[in-house]
């Protein structure tokens, strides 16, 4: 067998994960805080996960070079095994551990180094407040009095909005309030309702018909709802109300509502939503995220914020300095809680909590729900009873708003086919927004280079990109002054930008629930949307779950992805098979595309 090994004496734990990595099949895997070697094996041997094999090496051995400097890697042999060992030895290789200005090793080639503001989250400097002996005002979680309307609708009226909506409660039936058809039934404040009725919105969408009663009763949640759903304002009005009901903030309180998301753009997207509604309130908000001021933050921060919207690296960063606190924090929402809860961010999230009182309330909203996450999300709630609500199939699912066509192509036929599919589409809309994700950082500029020459206009952000440079390419993107955006996954979950005409995959997305995400930037709210995927036979392993997602959403399945997926079953693949490059689009015209 060939192997590769990790000598850690600091750390056993990582020659038996290494071995596993190498003696067979990688299993992506979560790294727990603990890093104890006996639950890593258990959790890396058991099915659930959906990070990417690059995603979790990168992640791994950014947490193994800071734990046991001495991790290493050596020899490999031939063959498929070989082969396979040899692009992840490429990979390590491509790793820079640079340490930060704490002594802190950041992984500087994976682009979640920009989803990770701060990926240490082993911080010393913080311990658990002990909370019994803390004198604090105690928190309000009952304020919610559901209007006449709502508790005079009959049972029957429920239970048809409930399935014409396609609003199924999958955990808490028995202690599930009722839903909130119209805005005026939340019992909103009126500074609420004045900025709702600003907004060109007719009625709740179901998620928030069915959200905001649960989250203003004050109950643990989890909600699960498709793209572009409405899920942002789920969350933030119910953080709004529950703030209002609280004791005023006394000087050096920290936050009564926290919002965790990943990365720093969605952070900064949910802190502007966020700002529209607690301007008519008084209520003081702030965005805490790494490459912008820290010290504007702080100073917002000790001014006093009722909300913070915060990366989790950078609260962090607040947190072990003491320059803010949590122990009046009793509303916390993770977005994207499903990507807050692998195998980067969990070790940070459960620091960040340990600072939190137990008297709080969790909830966590995402398009996706793995089912690995699930397991994981019951320890971050204090008690068994919250309510689990899923908008749609419980399935994975992609928004059926959004046509999505995918293309078999050859390595060698995925820039002719980029480039034809962007000259075409240019030719008939120079305007339209095309977001466009690659994997890598260097494939994204490259992309952006191959346009420049075709005088197509872009901006391009990934995680090497300063963040001035970030926040202008998404500006301009909304704005229109750019109608071209290429993207590592820094884009991929959460940006609501209005109109996006297409999402084109250059590459396909290791997970299949960041591909969900990705093709979710486009057909948002009731818009329509299209898709376009490039697949190679590279990809053999991620067939089976896209032909599921793409039949799920009633989508028709190319047939090349068919046969790629008998091939895998077949047990060949990986380079065997050569798809004809007619079969690509780089035939644009007369071919059947799906
Ligand atoms: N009740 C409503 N009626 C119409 N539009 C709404 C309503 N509530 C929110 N929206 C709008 O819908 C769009 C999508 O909302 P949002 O960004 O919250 O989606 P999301 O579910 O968080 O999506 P994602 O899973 O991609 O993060 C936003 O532009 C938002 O302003």
């Amino acid at each position: 067998m060939h192997r590769l090994t990790a000598r850690s004496p600091v750390w056993p734990g990582v020659t038996q994960v290494w071995s596993q990595l190498i003696g067979r099949e990688l299993q992506p895997c979560t790294c727990p805080a603990s890093w104890s070697p006996t639950r890593l094996f258990s959790i890396s041997t058991s099915p659930l996960r959906q990070l990417s094999d690059k995603d979790w090496v990168q992640s791994f051995l950014s947490q193994a070079v800071k734990k046991s400097p001495s991790v290493s890697s050596e020899s490999m042999g031939h063959g498929e095994g070989a082969q396979r060992a040899q692009r992840r030895h490429r990979l390590f290789h491509d790793l820079n551990f640079e340490p930060d200005r704490h002594g802190r090793h950041h992984d500087r080639f994976s682009d979640r180094s920009s989803l990770h503001d701060q990926y240490s989250g082993f911080s010393d400097s913080m311990t658990e407040p002990d909370w019994r002996n803390m004198a604090r005002p105690p928190p309000n979680f009952d304020f919610y009095q559901p209007a006449a309307s709502v508790t005079h609708r009959s049972a029957e009226e429920i239970q048809s909005f409930r399935r014409e909506n396609h609003i199924h409660v999958v955990q808490g039936q028995s202690h599930v309030p009722q839903p909130i058809l119209q805005f005026d039934e939340g019992n909103f404040s009126p500074g609420i309702l004045n900025v709702l009725s600003r907004q060109d919105f007719s009625t709740p969408m179901p998620i928030q018909s069915q959200g905001w009663p649960i989250a203003l009763a004050g109950q643990d949640l989890v909600a699960i709802g498709q793209t572009g759903s409405g899920k942002t304002l789920g969350y933030l009005l119910p953080a709004l109300m529950h703030i209002q009901h609280q004791s005023p903030l006394a000087a050096r309180d920290g936050p009564i509502a926290l919002v965790m998301a990943p990365t720093r753009e969605l952070v900064n997207q949910i802190g502007q939503v966020a700002h529209a509604y607690c301007k008519g309130l008084q209520l003081q908000t702030t965005c805490l995220f790494g490459g912008a001021s820290r010290s504007r933050q702080l100073r917002d921060l000790d001014r006093g914020c009722h909300l913070v919207v915060a990366t989790p690296g950078r609260l962090l960063d607040f947190l072990s300095s003491h320059q803010t606190n949590l122990t009046r924090t009793s509303y916390v929402v993770l977005d994207e809680a499903d990507r807050m809860l692998d195998m980067g961010f969990e070790p940070q999230i459960r620091q960040i909590l340990d600072q939190v009182p137990p008297e709080r309330q969790m909830l966590m909203w995402s398009a996706t729900w793995p089912q690995g996450v699930q397991e994981l999300a019951t320890d971050f709630f204090q008690s068994d009873d919250h309510i689990h609500l899923n908008i749609g199939s419980t399935q994975l699912h992609a928004n059926k708003n959004i046509t999505q066509i995918v293309d078999v192509v050859t390595s060698q036929d995925k820039m002719p086919s980029f480039i034809d599919f962007m000259t075409n589409a240019r030719e008939h809309d120079p305007h339209a927004r095309i977001l466009v994700f690659a994997d890598t950082k260097r494939a994204v500029d490259m992309l952006q280079r191959i346009l420049q020459n075709k005088r197509i206009r872009s901006h391009a952000i990934h995680g090497d990109k300063s963040q001035s440079d970030r926040d202008r390419a998404i500006q301009d993107f909304r704005s229109g002054r750019i109608s071209t955006l290429i993207a590592t996954n820094v884009a991929a979950r959460g940006l609501d930008v209005d109109d996006v005409k297409c999402v084109f995959n250059f590459d396909l997305p290791t997970s299949i629930e960041d591909y969900v995400h990705r093709i979710g930037r486009t057909g948002r709210r009731d818009r329509s949307g299209v898709s376009y995927t490039l697949v190679t036979s590279d990809n053999i392993n991620q067939v089976d779950e896209l032909i599921q997602v793409l039949k799920e959403a009633d989508q028709k399945v190319n047939p090349d992805l068919i046969e790629l997926s008998h091939l895998k079953k077949q047990g060949r693949g990986l380079g065997k098979k050569s798809f004809r490059k007619s079969d690509g689009y780089s035939k644009p015209r007369g071919r059947k595309r799906y």
